[in-house]
């Protein structure tokens, strides 16, 4: 963990969760209202429950993320939701280049990179995913992969502006499966130099975090690993105990 940057911890509960999940939010909110976290926290629900997540967890330390935004401000793109419009509703935060998206909806890193300009536009915090896939990794390249993916996802617009970047081997999501902590530390150290050269000393502020089947029981050695700046969890967030045993991990 790096002293000078304020880890962020956040959840992607992906799609799932209806109304009913927001008790979930709610306490972890009471939590944190008790005991407060040694970092941010962020919940990433779907679009649809984010403006009542707002207005239950108002007051409280729990940021709100969305988990995707369309790179155009506004118009004809029907079923797709604008960063001004993630923001009128009470998020903070937007996951961007998830490889949920990224394979699931071919994203590219240009397109990445659009959306992120467009959340900054927007007043939103992006948390730009990069992770490299098995066949990637069994090919040595995991670290070239990922290099290329942050370049190519970050624009220059954010220089000077909060973001952070989520390290997640594709093959470690919601698979059980983790990385050694060295293989972590070899990328997340790749990823801080990346970061250094393109952003210059904004580069060493920037919270990188790691994300794939992070859980209470692995969070805290994988949380000490050199330049790991915080987690993004999916499966272990959607219920408030698991996901502060990864909170409290810090
Ligand atoms: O965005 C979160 C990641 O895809 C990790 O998901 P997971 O914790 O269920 O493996």
């Amino acid at each position: 963990m790096q002293s000078t940057i304020t880890p962020l911890i956040a959840g992607n509960w992906k799609m799932n969760g209806l109304s009913a999940s927001l008790d979930e939010a709610a306490a972890l909110k009471e939590a944190l209202d008790q005991q407060p976290a040694a970092c941010r926290v962020a919940l990433c629900p779907p679009a649809t429950l984010i403006a009542q997540m707002a207005w239950r967890l108002k007051g409280g330390a729990v940021l709100i993320g969305a988990q995707d935004c369309h790179a155009a401000a506004e118009g004809a793109y029907t079923g797709s939701i604008s960063a001004a419009m993630l923001k009128d509703a009470g998020a903070g935060l937007v996951i961007l280049g998830h490889s949920e998206r990224r394979q699931g909806f071919g994203e590219t890193d240009a397109d990445v990179a659009a959306k992120v300009e467009a959340a900054l536009a927007a007043g939103l915090e992006p948390i730009v995913c990069v992770g490299e896939t098995l066949e990637e990794r069994d090919a040595g390249k995991a670290v070239e992969v990922v290099q290329r993916q942050v370049s190519g996802s970050l624009p220059d617009s954010l220089a000077g502006a909060a973001f952070s970047v989520a390290y997640e081997p594709v093959w470690a999501i919601g698979t059980g499966r983790t990385p050694t902590l060295e293989q972590i530390a070899e990328v997340h150290d790749a990823v801080r130099a990346t970061l250094e050269q393109r952003f210059g000393q904004h580069g060493s502020g920037i919270a990188i975090l790691y994300g794939g089947s992070v859980k209470p029981a692995n969070a805290a050695e994988i949380l000490k690993v050199s330049n790991v700046g915080g987690a993004l969890v999916g499966g272990a967030s959607l219920k408030a105990q698991d996901f502060l045993g990864i909170i409290r991990a810090l």
